[in-house]
């Protein structure tokens, strides 16, 4: 075998660092010639016909794992290679294109010595490893193939969630995924409502490299909060977090997609893309807001505050979970022949920064999705001294400008809340206090909607929020005002699908970016959720931590 025979691409521009001469594992007659460059494993049938028709070029970025093993049968001398892939295909009829698995195995037998040929089939599994590890850019933490051991994973499955079948979900793709991977994972089945929370506050978080969930956002949703409730929650919140697609909303996962820039696609083929970056294991930063309920409660939260519409029909259609994701629609249907005002007062910090003496620039904050988490205070919008904006009205930066706001009364001093777990938020003060005097206060009192937003995707077909990323420092604070017609209401919620909601020119839709937010309900009764879960109903201030969490995502 000559592995330094130099072999390129076919381009030229890109040497094989390793050459040899296999057989296919199933057909022994058939010899192939593999090479491995820096970004592809080349394999080559050894045949009459033309070329291209016998070579397959795959690519390392889509490789998650490689290993060598030998037979126990001790007649066979050789050893064996096997390296899998889960490259995008599309399928002729579609546009669409979604991740496959595509294994490829080699026997190894040009040296007598089975020993030989042992350490050369292992000389090939370590290159292909380390060529597809150069794929991942680490930004901070851990990622898998840089550990000397083993990844250690615990993997929370919520048997319950979504159609109930995230348990065979697991059994079909995930376990042998894991395998492939070379992830040592341990299955904590859930047996009720905050198990997980439960099981992440107490667990010895040393053990584990990865906290997974295969479930629904509401899975996810306690383990976070049994994170942050823990007396060593800054290091416990430093624990990579992944997300597997089990449940009928599935809104990060979907976001995680979306940000991996592949086109967007459901169910099996939203896990495999999920299962295929839970592989790779590039960590990075995930924002996190954290929410003040009225009676002092504190909840950290990863992906939206719903108020109005949105948060009636995720709970009310509850009780259709059995059928998946279609549960929204029949939600939304009926929700739409009794539509609803909701009454209350809406106020919020825009993520505006303010200049000095030029006047007001209605600039954004640079987010900047790689930079380490700012401290919260970097990100406070406080007009200076002299500045001519102060005690201004003003437009902030709205897609519908038609919106009129008003500066409310300043304060002298802010004043913080600070007293339970978690980072402080330096943006709030309590609510039986008047709002600081950078904020914006709503004019309008009568909504159909409010929804603040973190992450791109409401549910699995729901672009909320497509210019939102991981870690930019931003919520996304949208409402619909009371007055739009029905019709105008189903287009836009249908628009949602693709996120074409903000292009359709409503003038009753308002999104705007802002840093906290305060919501006051006027009616006694109502629903407010955070990540989809019922949280206490009244006043409620949520303000955003960027990058607190860490998430193993794309
Ligand atoms: N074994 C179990 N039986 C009943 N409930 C459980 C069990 N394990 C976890 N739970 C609870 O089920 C709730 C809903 O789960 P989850 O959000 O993961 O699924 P889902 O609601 O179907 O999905 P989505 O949030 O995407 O709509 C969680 O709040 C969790 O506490």
């Amino acid at each position: 075998m000559d592995t330094r025979r130099t072999v390129t691409d076919g381009t030229g521009s890109n040497p094989a660092t390793l050459y040899g001469e296999f057989t296919l594992v199933g057909n022994r007659k058939v010899r192939c010639a593999v090479s491995l460059t820096e970004t592809d494993l080349i394999v080559q049938r050894l045949t009459s016909a033309p070329v291209e028709r016998n070579k397959v070029v795959l690519s390392l970025k889509d490789c998650v794992g490689c290993r060598s093993y030998c037979k126990d049968d001790t007649a066979d001398l050789a050893a064996y290679l096997v390296a899998y892939f889960y490259p995008l295909k599309r399928r002729w009829v579609s546009s669409v294109a979604w991740r496959q698995r595509v294994e490829q195995c080699f026997r190894l037998d040009a040296l007598q010595e089975p020993r030989a040929n042992q350490e050369e089939a292992e000389k090939w599994a370590r290159a292909v490893r380390e060529r597809s590890a150069l794929y991942q850019y680490f930004r901070d933490g851990m990622l898998m193939s840089d550990l000397s051991r083993p990844f250690r994973m615990m993997l929370l499955v919520n048997p319950q969630s979504g159609k109930g079948q995230a348990l065979a979900l697991y059994n079909s793709y995930i376990q042998q995924m894991l395998n492939e991977t070379n992830v040592l994972h341990t299955l904590i089945i859930t047996e009720r409502q905050n198990h997980a929370r439960e099981l992440v506050r107490e667990a010895d978080l040393s053990q584990w490299d990865a906290v997974v969930i295969m479930s629904g956002d509401g899975l996810l949703y306690e383990v976070i909060n049994g994170l942050l409730e823990r007396p060593d929650w800054e290091e416990a919140i430093r624990t990579p977090l992944g997300v597997l697609p089990g449940g009928s909303g599935n809104a990060l996962a979907a976001s995680i997609h979306h940000y991996s820039g592949a086109s967007p696609v459901r169910s099996e083929e939203l896990l495999l893309s999920c299962g295929f970056l839970l592989c790779k294991g590039l960590v990075s930063h995930m924002d996190l807001v954290s929410i003040r309920l009225s009676s002092g409660t504190r909840l950290f939260s990863f992906l939206s505050l719903a108020w109005g519409f949105i948060a009636d029909v995720d709970i009310e259609s509850e009780k259709y979970r059995h059928i998946g994701a279609v549960r929204f629609t029949i939600g939304t249907l009926v929700r739409l022949t009794s539509l609803r005002i909701y009454k209350g007062r809406l106020a919020y910090l825009p993520a505006t920064e303010y200049c000095n003496k030029g006047g007001l620039r209605n600039k954004m904050i640079q987010c900047n999705n790689q930079a380490s988490p700012l401290s919260p205070t970097s990100l406070l919008c406080r007009p200076s001294s002299d500045s001519p904006c102060q005690n201004t009205f003003y437009n902030s930066c709205h897609s519908n400008n038609s919106l009129t706001v008003r500066r409310t009364e300043s304060i002298s001093s802010r004043s913080t809340i600070n007293t339970l777990p978690g980072p402080p938020d330096s943006m709030l003060l309590p609510l039986d206090q008047a709002l600081p005097s950078d904020w914006v206060v709503v004019q309008e009192e009568d909504f159909v909607l409010v929804l603040a937003m973190y992450q791109s995707h409401l549910a699995e077909d729901l672009l909320m929020a497509p210019e939102a990323t991981l870690n930019d420092g931003i919520i996304h604070l949208f409402y619909i005002r009371a007055g739009i017609s029905r019709i105008a209401l189903l287009r836009l919620l249908l628009a949602m699908e693709k996120g074409a909601h903000l292009a359709a020119n409503c003038q009753h839709l308002v999104h705007t970016k802002v840093r906290a937010l305060r919501l006051e309900p006027f009616s006694p009764k109502g629903i407010i959720t955070v990540d989809g879960e019922v949280v206490e109903y009244g006043p409620v201030q949520a303000e955003v931590h960027r990058g607190l969490a860490k998430l193993i995502s794309g």
